[in-house]
Formats: C-alpha cells, structure tokens, sequence
C-alpha cells in the first residue's frame, strides 16, 4: 500500500513537470547547488571544440572583424541616435537595392546584459543584405550603466524608431542572442500604444536565450542585475505569458525559438519551455535545437549563408516555408 502511494505521488509530481502547468515548483535548477547553477549558466564552459576562454575570445574577435568589414563593404549609417541618451544609437546597414519596402531585421547582442556591444555584432549583415534585407544592430546601456528595464524599454525605444522612420518597411524580425533573445522576447510584452505606433513585427528569431531570469538571480554573475524576485519576474517573457497571456497582434508573427546542441541543460530547458507556453498562447512558434552548435557558433555562423539558420531566417522573411 505504502509503495504504491509513493509511486502515485511521483507519477503525479512527474506529470506536473512535463504538463508545464507547476513546473515552477519542481523547476529543476531549484534543486542545484549554487555551484551547479554558475555552471549551468556558464555558456563559455559548455563549449566543446575550444576552451572557456578560448572561446570568448573568438567570439569577440569574429565579433570585431565582421563587422568591420560589414562596414567597409556595404552601405551603412552608424551611430544614429535613436533616443536622446548617449547609449541610445543603432547601425543601419542596407542592401545595394535600397527601396521604400525592404524587410528589416533588427538585431540585439548577448552578454549577460553586461558585456557586448554593437561595433562587434554585425555577424549576419553581409548574407541578409546580399539578399535585400536592412539589418539594424542596437546598442543598449549594459549594466552596471543601465538596469534591465531601462534595457527593455531602450530596446523598445529602438523598435518604435525604425518602424517610424521606415513606415512602409515589409516588415521588421527581431533577432537576438543570448541576453539579446531576452530583450527580444519581452518585446511579445510591449505596450506599443503609448509610443504612438505599432511596428509592423512579422517575426522573432529566439537564439539560446534565457526567458526565466529567477534561476539567474542565484548565480554569482548576474545576481546584482536582479535585487528582488519581483524584477526577476517582471522582466521575465516566459513568467509574463503564463500568468498573463498576450495575443499576437498579427496572428501571422512568427516565433522561432533555438537552442545549440552543445547549450546547458538549462538552456535546454528554458528554450523548451518558453516555445510551449509560446504555443499554447496561440503564437506561431517553432522550435529548433542547431546540430553540433554551442552557444557562440549558433550566432558566429549566421556570418555564413549555406548556415541553416541562416537559410530558416531568409526563408521565414521571404515567406517561403
Ligand atoms: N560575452 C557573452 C556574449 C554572448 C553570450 C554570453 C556571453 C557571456 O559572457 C557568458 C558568460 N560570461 C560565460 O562565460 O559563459
């Protein structure tokens, strides 16, 4: 009788974490050590062809190359402010064909919210603009300078002024990585009403983002972004849609959310979740774990075209699949 209580009570529990319902309850990373959690949210340690630091170093070295030569070789207005603070500047770069009606897609950098810039994240400029598409890459105040609301609101900020000065754009995909998928993803969130326009957003491309920043509270990197639960929470898309779903508010927004074979199984988990609850709001979600990528490459190889990922972006703009 015992044994079989015990195992009812476990099936259940199990349920429960699958079903997604009270996965906060039996979140797994409630049970890490804090050691395990740094870990976890380490990406540089999951890396597998280079070590930790190696690895952070190429990053910012392809990082500063292509975008130098993204720079050297197309059309681009740098620098353009798109708010009144110092921080608050956005690259354009345009495709040969400049028209009234190109596809933009606008892009935010990783980094822990604290590390990164747009001078070195221009990886995917030359294969989109070879194919028509305006890339604009955004600068935000990383912290210490800024908090994580004045990130989301700069990065809403930057959204509401490419819509405005490009109105008969063809549609606006916001792309980010890392911390930038965050801040992309809060914008499912965004109130466009007070800023007096509604960008005509078509797609989200989600890659190895974090979505639920309370495990994020414990670690010891990013620990000082989040002084209480409540900031955790607010600024987290995947707690925002389960306790108070949005709708898209064009039915046709596509949502990709990756995660790169070689991301922890925190990354793992957090991508997994955050397309179900995506799906189960209604939205347009797809997910994709990248084959053999670890954190950096899914974002690094978007440099290439042959890249699948590079092929899902152009193919989902161009409304081909
Ligand atoms: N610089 C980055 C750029 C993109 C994404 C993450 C980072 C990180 O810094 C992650 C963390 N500090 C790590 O050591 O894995």
């Amino acid at each position: 009788m015992c044994v079989w209580w015990y195992m009812c009570v476990w099936w259940y529990k199990a349920g429960m974490d699958v079903s997604g319902g009270n996965h906060r309850h039996e979140a797994p990373w409630k049970r890490m050590s804090k050691e395990e959690l740094d870990n976890q949210y380490s990406p540089s340690r999951w890396v597998v062809r280079l070590g930790a630091e190696e690895a952070m170093r190429t990053y910012s070295q392809i990082g500063n190359e292509v975008t130098k030569r993204a720079r050297a070789t197309g059309r681009s207005l740098l620098n353009v402010p798109y708010g009144d603070g110092d921080g608050e500047k956005l690259d354009i770069y345009l495709p040969e064909a400049v028209s009234e009606a190109m596809p933009f897609l606008v892009f935010f950098h990783g980094g822990y919210w604290q590390s990164g810039s747009k001078d070195t994240s221009a990886f995917m400029v030359n294969p989109l603009t070879a194919q028509g598409v305006a890339v604009v890459i955004v600068a935000y105040d990383i912290a210490p300078k800024g908090t994580l609301d004045q990130m989301v609101d700069q990065v809403t900020q930057s959204i509401v002024f490419v819509q405005k000065q490009y109105p008969g754009n063809q549609g606006i995909y916001l792309c980010g990585h890392s911390a930038g998928a965050h801040l992309a993803a809060m914008m499912l969130l965004a109130d466009w009403t007070k800023h007096g326009v509604t960008p005509n957003l078509k797609g989200f491309f989600l890659l190895s983002g974090v979505y639920d920043l309370e495990p994020i509270m414990h670690t010891s990197e990013n620990a000082p972004l989040l002084p209480a639960l409540e900031d955790a929470q607010r600024n987290s898309p995947l707690w925002q849609l389960e306790t108070a779903p949005t709708q898209p508010a064009d039915p046709a927004c596509r949502i990709l959310v990756t995660v790169g074979q070689h991301d922890s199984p925190e990354f793992h988990r957090q991508s997994r979740e955050f397309y179900q609850t995506l799906c189960q709001g209604g939205w347009k979600a797809s997910f994709e774990e990248l084959h053999d990528m670890d954190h950096f490459e899914i974002l690094w190889n978007l440099t290439q075209e042959d890249y699948v990922l590079t092929q899902i972006i152009l193919k989902t703009i161009f409304q081909e699949s």
